[in-house]
């Protein structure tokens, strides 16, 4: 089996081509890193895969050029990469990177390394000194990931990072065990030396570096599927969010309150529907500038969250008009939180510069029934509601008919 895929994958072509489509990994992260330089991962991922490209292609070439120094360097540059990884995962995933274990790990290889390379003639040691720095890398990156998984975002994309990475771990920890198992089985030879041997011996040797350099193939694109999901997730949060007070846009809110209307209406539950407008306000702008304005729209944007509960969709319908919609809450409720609303704009007196500026709002209130069955027909009602509270005078609140 092993002798027929070692005819079928030549060791040091496999070694090779995972190496070259690393490289080529690289450049990719590189050019993304450059135009997207908020992601600040993606130059460590760059660096971890040309480190881990540049030692397979070393490696594959160790006929070619001075053998003893291609494996140190190769075992160099693979290493570095393994050390790198961690970081690159706990900037990406926004985790702390458990810089502890991952420096014992580092000193217990390169001390085993060193002992390997120049004190003992047992060169299977060095095996054993990668793999442990190989296992506790990616390790810790599988349990860094697993715990990102928790979070709902892109569950699909972290399982395609955690199988690798699990997969990769067990290889090295198997790369451990059975070079320990030969240099406790085997009367060390000066001489004996396995060259490209990542896995010393045995007829596993060959499947596992075939499906160890697949699975680093694999989480390399499975960074890059993350940080393309990221994006697009930044991308449909800032279609969907004001820039300003961080709430929901006009966009937003329909496609959430279209939904949430429709279950209401299935499972005939009351709700509401408020529409605010802060009074006056172009006169705040003109008399403390535009910049005062802007802090009036934020601290009303915070009123509404502290004063609402979680599940209200609150969002910011464009210029100085709010809306709110109200789940599972009667007509009576509905007018109290109007209300209150109406109460909390006048005592909150933001302060810009030293000088408290006075707010007052004016909210329409619209209920769904036989003549509001859509949103949209509910949005003009308490359209209608909110010019009517205006023209009566404004800080109050009006019932759409
Ligand atoms: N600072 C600031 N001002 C804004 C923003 N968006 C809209 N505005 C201003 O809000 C003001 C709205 O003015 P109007 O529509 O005349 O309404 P108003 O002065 O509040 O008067 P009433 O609604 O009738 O009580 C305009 O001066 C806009 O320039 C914003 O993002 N920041």
């Amino acid at each position: 089996m092993t002798s027929r895929m070692e005819a079928l994958f030549d060791i040091r072509t496999v070694m090779m081509s995972v190496g070259l489509m690393l490289v080529a990994a690289s450049v990719g992260m590189a050019t993304a890193a450059r135009m997207m330089p908020r992601f600040a991962s993606l130059p460590l991922w760059t660096l971890v895969f040309l480190l881990q490209g540049c030692g397979m292609l070393l490696s594959s070439l160790r006929g070619a050029i001075a053998t003893l120094l291609a494996i140190l360097l190769s075992n160099l540059l693979m290493g570095a990469g393994q050390v790198l990884m961690p970081f690159a995962l706990a900037r990406d995933l926004a985790q702390p990177c458990p810089v502890r274990r991952l420096g014992l790990a580092t000193l217990a290889g390169a001390l085993l390394y060193g002992y390997a390379y120049w004190i003992t003639p047992w060169t299977e040691l060095r095996t054993g000194a990668v793999s442990i720095l190989g296992t506790a890398a990616f390790l810790l990156c599988a349990q860094m990931v697993r715990a990102h998984l928790r979070k709902p975002a892109s569950p699909g994309v972290a399982w395609g990072m955690l199988f690798p990475l699990l997969i990769i771990g067990l290889i090295h920890l198997v790369g451990l065990t059975l070079s320990g198992w030969h240099v406790l089985h085997n009367p060390p030879a000066p001489e004996a030396y396995p060259g490209a041997a990542v896995l010393t011996s045995g007829p596993a040797r060959m499947p596992l570096l075939l499906v160890g350099a697949l699975c680093i193939v694999a989480l390399a694109f499975s960074v890059i599927l993350h940080v393309a999901l990221r994006l697009n997730l930044e991308l449909q949060h800032q279609a969907t969010h004001d820039a300003l007070t961080g709430l929901s846009n006009r966009i937003g809110f329909e496609q959430a309150a279209t939904r949430l209307l429709a279950a209401h209406q299935r499972q005939q539950k009351p709700c509401a529907l408020l529409f605010m407008d802060l009074d006056h306000f172009k006169q705040i702008n003109d008399q403390h500038g535009h910049a005062a304005g802007d802090h009036v729209l934020g601290s009303f944007a915070a009123l509404l969250r502290r004063e609402l509960r979680q599940d209200d969709l609150v969002a910011r319908f464009g210029g100085e008009e709010f809306c709110v919609f109200l789940p599972e809450t009667t007509p009576a409720q509905a007018g109290q939180i109007a209300q209150r609303l109406c109460d909390a704009a006048l005592q909150l007196q933001p302060v810009w510069q030293q000088v408290p500026i006075r707010l007052s709002i004016s909210v329409g209130l619209a209920l769904p029934g036989e003549h509001h069955r859509t949103l949209h027909s509910l949005l003009v009602a308490a359209d209608h509601a909110l010019y009517a509270a205006k023209d009566a005078g404004r800080n109050r609140v009006v019932l759409a008919a």
